[in-house]
């Protein structure tokens, strides 16, 4: 698999030089580059005459056969001491941008992907370098610390790095929503891979680009520092021709026209090299947007959750009281899920309805520890399989209690199957890497499953999805591909939101059928996330029905389709029936004669909170 990775990311690193090469402006400016960098390399073999050499008497020499580009104020010769220097001038721009990678990178993803006090911290630093007069800095620092072209670029370098942070950090907090990297931390993925594999892929191309131009505004300054008398004046560089330049302007005005040359140049052709490079990656094939959904805003709350009653024993999953809440400008909370008790058992398919913004998919975000970092617990606990995931007062945010659990033995099949495959790896890359890190098998193994899986789950040419990039499948494929990646690992816990609402209603049928294929095949307990009671009849042992962030009604889903208890339910349920008689419905659904319940509905486990 690795090979293949590399296969397909040298092919890429190809076809991107092919596309450079093919743009004009790329092509120039990789030409003036190649040239500068072969000078900078073997500029001593390279250079016609000795570039120290002193010869007073053949001082400020036009050019001549002998001089092409004529002689200095010492005699020595102009072409020689041109090509010599730009050694020290590209090391020591390389030095700025490294230096500026080396800072602002790493700041930028961990204060992008973690947020929180490091962000500020990041922030804030980054603000006060920006603010800084850089050129006033340099000469503070050549001046406390000595004449040294190096320490003056690596000082350069610091006051650059607030470029390549802003970038980083833009690009890093663009993409930490995308629900691709929600899946990469429910497959079980430590935070270094997401930034290592799904984070810093997506800010590379962006970093290229700022590094070429940074490049070019360090030899600028470069120049400037060398002109001003702020280099060591030790060895040529195209700064210090400059000043000599501009020092003999009314003797020999051409002195000072060469290194200007050189510089502008090479400056111009690494600016056209970034420009090139942003047009060669748009050219490609974008997959398409993978933008969360934003939710809309219904439901509002009262106060905090109350002190949460002890979990029932047994249950595989127990959810007690969990509230959950959300900061408001004027410092009160939103409650957005409260008083939710439930329990899954092992083998139990639980369906979890309600309408739009009822707070379903909130409370399996906290079941998956998902949750955004602005959400609070409120109160509650979840239990799942004896080990506590979240308690009152617990810090949702890091998801230590999670480690060991998700992506193996809590899986999780999202709603929208296209968001959650990363546009820049194979599908089955994505399948492989969860099962070598959470099962540790080994590349082949996993992938012999993977394929496994695939064929399982009904895709009828696993070889050849396993190949192919997100974009190139259809959204039930899609699906298909997420639920075969789920239960790659066995887990005893599914966790399914809405899987069949942003599919094609042509397939939801065969999603749902092979949900309730691979449910029984596996004994797994499901809970089922879903507005459709079609979905809960076909698919679930029990339901839990959700309004306004708390549930109104749960048992036995014959028992609540038939003589709903709640209000909102035989709403609900009447929207779906659309006019028909409820009873014949549902008895047609759930190929059983109606039976009449008592009134009182089956929500003892709220009842507890
Ligand atoms: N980051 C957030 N900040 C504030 N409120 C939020 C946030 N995310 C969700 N909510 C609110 O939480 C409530 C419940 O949302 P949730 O997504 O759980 O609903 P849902 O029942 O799953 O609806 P849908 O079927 O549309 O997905 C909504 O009122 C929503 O506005």
């Amino acid at each position: 698999m690795q090979a293949a990775r590399t296969a397909v990311s040298d092919a890429h690193d190809a076809s991107l030089l092919k596309r450079l090469a093919r743009n004009p402006m790329g092509a120039i400016a990789l030409v003036i580059l190649g040239i500068v960098v072969v000078a900078a390399v073997f500029g001593q073999w390279l250079a016609p005459l000795d570039p120290d050499q002193v010869d007073l008497q053949n001082a400020l020499q036009p050019m001549s056969g002998s001089h092409w580009l004529g002689t200095d104020s010492a005699g020595r010769d102009v072409l020689s001491r041109l090509i010599v220097g730009s050694r020290t001038t590209l090391i020591a721009a390389a030095l700025a941008t490294v230096v500026a990678i080396v800072i602002g990178v790493p700041s930028g993803l961990v204060a992008g992907y973690f947020g929180g006090a490091l962000d500020s911290a990041a922030n804030w630093i980054n603000n006060v370098l920006l603010s800084l007069p850089a050129i006033i800095v340099l000469l503070a620092v050549s001046a406390s610390l000595g004449k040294s072209v190096w320490v003056s670029m690596a000082a350069l370098g610091i006051l650059m790095s607030p470029a390549m942070f802003r970038l980083t950090y833009t690009a890093v907090q663009s993409v930490r929503g995308e629900l691709y990297v929600d899946a990469a931390r429910v497959s079980g993925l430590s935070d270094a891979t997401i930034v290592r594999r799904h984070i810093l892929v997506v800010v590379r191309a962006p970093l290229v680009i700022q590094a070429a131009i940074l490049c070019g505004i360090a030899i600028g300054v470069q120049a400037i520092l060398d002109y001003l008398g702020l280099g060591d004046g030790l060895s040529a560089t195209w700064g210090l021709m400059l000043s000599e330049g501009f020092t003999n302007i009314y003797r020999d005005p051409m002195l000072a026209v060469w290194p200007a040359v050189a510089i502008t140049v090479t400056v111009a052709a690494f600016v056209l090299l970034g420009n090139a490079v942003r047009d060669a990656l748009e050219d490609k094939p974008q997959a398409p947007s993978t933008r969360r959904k934003v939710r809309k805003a219904r439901s509002d709350g009262g106060v905090a959750g109350a002190v949460p009653a002890p979990p029932a024993a047994n249950h595989l999953l127990s959810v007690s009281c969990l509230g959950i809440g959300y900061p408001r400008p004027d410092r009160t909370t939103k409650q957005v899920v409260q008083d939710v008790s439930l329990h899954v058992d092992r083998g139990e398919v639980l369906g979890l309805v309600g309408e739009s913004g009822s707070g379903k998919t909130q409370t399996a975000y906290a079941l998956l520890g998902l949750l955004p970092d602005e959400a609070m617990i409120t109160g509650g606990r979840v239990v799942f399989d004896e080990r506590t995931l979240v308690a009152p007062d617990s810090d949702h945010r890091r998801g230590k209690a999670w480690e060991d659990i998700r992506g193996s033995r809590i899986a999780y099949i999202p709603q929208e199957p296209m968001s959650n495959l990363d546009p820049n790896f194979t599908i089955g890359y994505q399948l492989v890497r969860p099962m070598v890190k959470v099962l540790k098998v080994s590349r082949r193994e996993a992938k012999a499953k993977a394929l496994e899986q695939l064929a399982e789950v009904g895709i009828p040419d696993p070889a050849r999805t396993f190949e192919a990039y997100p974009h190139e499948v259809s959204g039930g494929m899609a699906q298909r591909v997420l639920i075969a990646g789920a239960v790659s690992c066995n887990p005893d816990l599914l966790i399914a939101d809405e899987p069949t609402t942003a599919l094609d209603v042509t397939v939801q049928a065969d999603v749902l059928d092979l949900l309730r294929h691979l449910q029984q095949r596996r004994n797994m307990a499901v809970v089922l996330v879903t507005h459709d009671f079609g979905v809960v009849a076909d698919l679930c042992d029990r339901v839990a029905v959700m309004q306004n962030g708390r549930i109104v009604e749960s048992g036995d889903v014959r028992d609540v389709l038939r003589s709903p208890a709640a209000e909102y339910t035989r709403t609900l349920l009447g929207a779906v029936l659309e006019g028909k008689e409820p009873m014949t419905m549902l008895s047609t659904t759930i190929g059983e004669e109606p039976v009449v319940r008592p009134a009182a509905s089956s929500v003892a486990e709220a009842d507890l909170c």
